[in-house]
């Protein structure tokens, strides 16, 4: 290596793993592995608080985002920056690709809409920044978050629209909409995107800002991939876009950045911000489980129901099998609905999620959720990735998820307030048998579950 080669480079290459990897296989082997210098320049690791820096989340966006959007934000409340705000932003204002890879509650959506709205230009009729999201639900949220951002205020400056086209919406009015006055941001979930651009309704070619949410889950969903690909390389390319993608979980997320490049979803400096690389899992939830028989499952959720007294609380269930589906069973979601329904005496409002539902019904659910009071929500993972309600104190897996990472994003639905000290549990009800499979999830997300003896 020649030392130049390495004063051009900035300090958290340094300072990844990865890096330290490339250096020791490139001297190694006495062959200067450029390509993997290349690829591992553009990662930044953050595992430490004590790289923080005292910077406000206004110093951070000052000069970038406008002075309207800066007054809302704070407004609202969003003053210091999380982690990965702090770590990502500046990169995101460069110009250069990135992939937001932080906890759950980690604050990645504002993380993104900031940046979106320091290049939307209001003045100019045209989509200019499209977010991709996997489920309605996600999309209405983060439409909420835009939408409160981008509010009017005493500022004089035109109000920039934001439309949410997402599946079961009603595409005829959002036809005449994108037509006649398209706004500046667009959050579409991807059949109903695909299906605009297919049939010629609007182009991304003015789109400067491609974001893509749950990236992982869209690119592992059978249904989506192949949508979500050509939207990334046939609708529109990397080269004249910025793209962003975000997830708290991006399995093999070097192979995945090997694949960004090579696939042309992003230019080839794309930067993974990788914020607590080593810790995964929120510090601030606890794991517990209580072992239970396949006949006493509905008691034992009772019994923790009433012993930990949650203020809110999500109670995750297995999806009904085709199989059981097809003898005609019941699904597990209604039987525990109607056994709650009859034995819970508590005072939370108990509420349905679950893809089956009509869409109405699914918005009715959370509109409730949303409009105050403690509720006990049973649902599938449909609510597992990207709803934010901060008033959850309690996870129930009610059934073990299939994967680590499903575990990851049903757990995160708790613990979701930044900068809060508040303790939040996740439950989970297992039979012995199931043991071997959360111990599992526990070495490959690094937490410890303890078992709880009712
Ligand atoms: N700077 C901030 N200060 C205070 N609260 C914040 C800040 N940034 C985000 N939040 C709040 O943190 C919560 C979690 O944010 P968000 O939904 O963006 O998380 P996320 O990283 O997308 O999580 P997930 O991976 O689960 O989707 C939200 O309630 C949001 O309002």
């Amino acid at each position: 290596f020649h030392p130049s080669l390495f004063s051009t480079l900035n300090s958290s290459f340094f300072h990844s793993t990865s890096a330290r990897k490339a250096l020791k296989s490139s001297s190694d082997s006495r062959i200067i592995n450029l390509q993997a210098v290349a690829d591992t320049f553009s990662e930044i690791e953050s595992n430490s608080a004590s790289e923080t820096t005292a910077l406000t989340l206004r110093q951070i966006c000052q000069g970038f985002v406008p002075e309207h959007i800066l007054h809302r934000m704070e407004e609202i409340g969003f003053v210091l920056p999380t982690d990965i705000q702090r770590e990502a932003l500046p990169t995101l204002f460069t110009g250069r690709d990135c992939i937001l890879h932080a906890q759950t509650g980690s604050g990645k959506t504002l993380t993104y809409l900031l940046h979106i709205f320091s290049l939307i230009n209001p003045q100019r009729s045209s989509v200019q920044a499209v977010i991709v999201v996997p489920t309605r639900e996600l999309g209405m949220q983060v439409t909420k978050v835009a939408r409160m951002l981008a509010a009017k205020s005493d500022f004089d400056v035109k109000g920039c629209t934001v439309m949410a086209l997402l599946d079961g919406g009603t595409l005829r009015r959002h036809k005449s909409w994108l037509k006649a006055e398209p706004p500046a941001i667009l959050v579409a979930t991807v059949a109903s995107l695909c299906h605009m651009l297919e049939k010629h309704i609007f182009r991304l070619d003015s789109v400067r800002v491609l974001v893509l949410d749950e990236v992982d889950f869209l690119f592992y969903s059978s249904k989506q991939v192949g949508s979500v690909r050509k939207l990334l390389t046939s609708f529109s390319s990397c080269d004249k876009r910025q793209t962003v993608f975000a997830s708290a979980s991006i399995p093999q997320h070097k192979h995945f950045v090997h694949d960004c490049i090579q696939q042309k979803w992003t230019k080839r400096d794309v930067v993974h911000v990788h914020v607590s690389a080593i810790m995964p899992m929120p510090l601030c939830l606890l794991h517990r489980f209580v072992m239970c028989q396949k006949t006493n499952k509905h008691q034992m959720l009772l019994a923790l129901l009433e012993s930990d007294a949650p203020e809110s609380a999500i109670i995750f269930v297995g999806e009904q099998s085709e199989k059981s589906k097809k003898v005609g069973n019941d699904p597990s979601t209604t039987l525990l609905m109607e056994f709650l329904k009859t034995s819970y005496n508590g005072s939370l409002e108990i509420l349905l999620l679950e893809g089956d539902m009509n869409f109405n019904s699914r918005a009715a659910s959370l509109t409730e959720i949303r409009q105050g009071g403690g509720f006990l929500l049973v649902s599938t993972d449909i609510a597992a990735r990207g709803i934010d309600l901060p008033e959850t104190t309690h996870i129930f897996n009610f059934d073990l998820p299939q994967t680590a990472t499903d575990y990851l994003h049903r757990a995160g639905r708790a613990g979701r307030i930044p900068f809060s000290d508040k303790k939040c549990i996740v439950a989970n009800l297992i039979m012995s048998e199931e043991r071997f499979v959360l111990q599992r999830y526990e070495n490959e997300l690094m937490f410890s579950c303890e078992e709880l003896i009712l």
